[in-house]
């Protein structure tokens, strides 16, 4: 599904962020991306929805070449594509309702399907009750249970979280990691960047170590190989 092929990225402020990457990532697996604070690891999953294009190198995702593809192209590769932020990145002024609900207006579903898919990926999440509500009166867990729901409401191929649990207490994190969990059953991909050596070593999954902009442990059901 992702093949990366001598991906390299330098920033234009000459910082380089990714050094020589080649991985190739199946449908259906779920993925920790670990290591070192500044090791690129936020980099490597920009990459995949072309929020950053590779100085060099190839990233094709479902046959589509990212490096290569024109910018009118880029919203059709993110229909496929579903992103969590730690930080959530909810429209505060929007509810629950319509923050999920503006992924599907965008792409001009029929209203009476958006509702019902918008009911029926909120009770996925169990927020079918909060529908109602704006982010400010909501918890930390429950706004990103909103932002989960919104990654995936229009069924993305993969899924990519960028430290989801981030700003979450242990017992929400798990929430969220089981939430994650139903989702990759289902058959999505996940590719997760974390810090959460609890998560990593709990929940086995693949595991890729990336420091200093390299791939230097890929393992399945790996563990998370740091102190902290
Ligand atoms: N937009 C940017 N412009 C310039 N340098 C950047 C940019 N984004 C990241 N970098 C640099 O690239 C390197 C890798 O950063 P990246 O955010 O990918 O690391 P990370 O592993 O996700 O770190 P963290 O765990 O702290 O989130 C760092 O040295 C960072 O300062």
């Amino acid at each position: 599904m992702i093949a990366m092929q001598g991906v390299y990225k330098t920033y234009p402020n000459g910082v380089t962020a990714l050094n020589g990457i080649d991985v190739t990532i199946e449908q259906g697996e779920f993925v920790y991306i670990v290591g070192p604070s500044g090791a690129g690891k936020s980099t490597f999953i920009k990459l995949m929805f072309r929020e950053e294009v590779p100085t060099k190198g190839t990233i094709k995702i479902n046959q589509m070449n990212l490096p290569k593809m024109k910018w009118k192209q880029v919203p059709y590769l993110r229909r496929d594509i579903g992103v969590v932020y730690q930080d959530f990145k909810l429209l505060p002024k929007l509810t629950v309702y319509e923050n999920v609900a503006f992924a599907l207006e965008v792409i001009e579903e029929a209203p009476k399907s958006i509702r019902r898919r918008v009911m029926q990926v909120l009770d996925q999440v169990g927020l079918k009750n909060k529908a109602r509500f704006i982010p400010d009166e909501l918890s930390g867990g429950e706004q990103q249970r909103v932002a989960i729901a919104r990654a995936i409401v229009n069924h993305p191929k993969l899924l990519i979280a960028d430290e989801p649990t981030g700003n979450l207490d242990p017992d929400t994190s798990w929430e969220i990691m089981k939430i994650l969990d139903e989702i990759n059953a289902s058959g999505t991909t996940i590719i997760m960047a974390t810090h959460s050596k609890d998560i990593v070593n709990t929940i086995k999954k693949r595991v890729i170590a990336i420091e200093g902009g390299l791939i230097v442990r890929d393992e399945h059901r790996g563990e998370y190989g740091y102190e902290i």
